[in-house]
């Protein structure tokens, strides 16, 4: 019979800087062998920073959504920092937890490897944190699924994983959120940064399923999984306003799975073929991004497609202009997602130094010959 895989409580990275900073270590509860790959990535763990002194502050959240939340204490741009933190407690999506009183057992002894390698200080964050699932499920578990966030595949383990933070786990949901998680593995920390510009004082909002979805699908969703019905200002829409909204977030996601299949050679044939209309490709990136940023839908497969297109295109048609403001507006959004500008910045301080400047006048040239 097939060995079950062990589960164990381990800190992560190593004990050695814990006494001078509680904040720097996360609890694993891992399975066997993982902590050791997790520990042999090059450079692991690399140091990280966090806005100082803090731009967001927790606080009462008020009608919109229930308990705490975080705000903002100073404007913020799109793509800015807002916290870097790391995890209190790492572990896998799938817990394999036996059910029936061995389960109630196995809990408790999680509950207590927890307390007892956590440390006072960190336990209580755990522990303050909100639980949606109130008694129906043991408090550590309803915790961790309440508040945890996806950090994909940790070494070691094929499966999905999930971190649970003193401070991002604050932040509420909204389907037109104002700011984006992402994971760090190297320096194993999560980062919050804004997707749009937040003022001083505005509440941070995340989204915590995918929100290319009807309401109707949204809300199931949410309800289904954390336990509330979603007042967001999307969710809040009615009558003809709320069809439109359902309709552009399905064609969005539709035309992210559609244009994962295409690639360059469509912008190419459109370049190169002057009898096609100047604008046919402009005009149609331009209505998704428009249709994106009007839903803060920003989905992330189909963002990169459509700043790339506008900049290749806009460079074809040698509008400096226009590639410098798509390829900055790419580069801070970039940046929300993955904590990099992912070239952008380059693209947009020369915008004539791309392979694609001027190919329809080329194209022209060669038809008039
Ligand atoms: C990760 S916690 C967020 C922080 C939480 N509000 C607190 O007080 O700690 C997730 C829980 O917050 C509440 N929540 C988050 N977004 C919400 C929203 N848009 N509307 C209502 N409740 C929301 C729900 O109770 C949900 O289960």
């Amino acid at each position: 019979m097939a060995q079950k895989p062990q589960l164990i409580t381990t800190k992560i990275p190593p004990a050695a800087p814990v006494t001078q900073n509680q904040d720097l270590y996360t609890l694993g509860l891992l399975f066997y062998g993982m902590k050791e790959k997790i520990l042999a990535i090059p450079g692991f763990p690399s140091s990280f920073t966090t806005p100082a002194p803090p731009v967001h502050r927790i606080q009462a959240a008020g009608a919109r959504a229930g308990g705490l939340g975080m705000f903002a204490t100073v404007d913020l741009d799109v793509g800015d920092l807002i916290v870097c933190e790391r995890p209190i407690v790492v572990a896998p999506q799938r817990l394999p937890f036996p059910e029936g009183p061995d389960g109630k057992a196995a809990h408790d002894m999680y509950e207590m490897a927890m307390i007892f390698q956590l440390g006072p200080e960190r336990t209580d964050a755990y522990f303050a944190l909100s639980n949606c699932f109130g008694k129906s499920v043991p408090e550590v578990y309803g915790i961790m699924n309440t508040n945890a966030l996806p950090v994909g595949a940790l070494p070691g383990h094929d499966g999905a994983c999930l971190a649970v933070f003193k401070e991002i786990s604050r932040v509420n949901h909204s389907c037109r959120p104002n700011a984006v998680y992402s994971w760090h593995l190297t320096s194993f920390t999560g980062q919050l940064r804004a997707l749009q510009p937040i003022k001083k004082g505005k509440q941070i909002f995340i989204t915590y399923l995918g929100i290319d979805q009807p309401r109707a699908n949204r809300q199931r969703a949410m309800l289904d999984k954390f336990k509330f019905k979603c007042k967001c200002g999307a969710c809040s829409l009615s009558g003809q306003y709320a069809r439109f909204s359902d309709l552009r977030r399905t064609l969005i996601l539709a035309q992210a799975y559609a244009d994962l299949t295409r690639t360059d050679a469509d912008v190419l044939a459109w370049a190169t073929n002057p009898t096609l209309p100047d604008r046919m490709l402009v005009d149609a990136a331009e209505l998704w991004l428009n249709w994106m940023i009007g839903e803060r839908s920003m989905n992330d497969v189909l963002l990169p497609v459509i700043f790339s297109r506008l900049c290749k295109a806009y460079a074809a048609l040698e509008d400096e202009e226009a590639v410098r403001k798509y390829a900055k507006q790419a580069a801070a959004l970039e940046t929300a997602f993955t904590g990099d500008d992912g070239g952008w910045h380059a693209v947009a301080a020369a915008p004539r130094n791309n392979i694609w400047w001027g190919l329809r006048r080329k194209a022209r040239q060669i038809v008039d010959q």
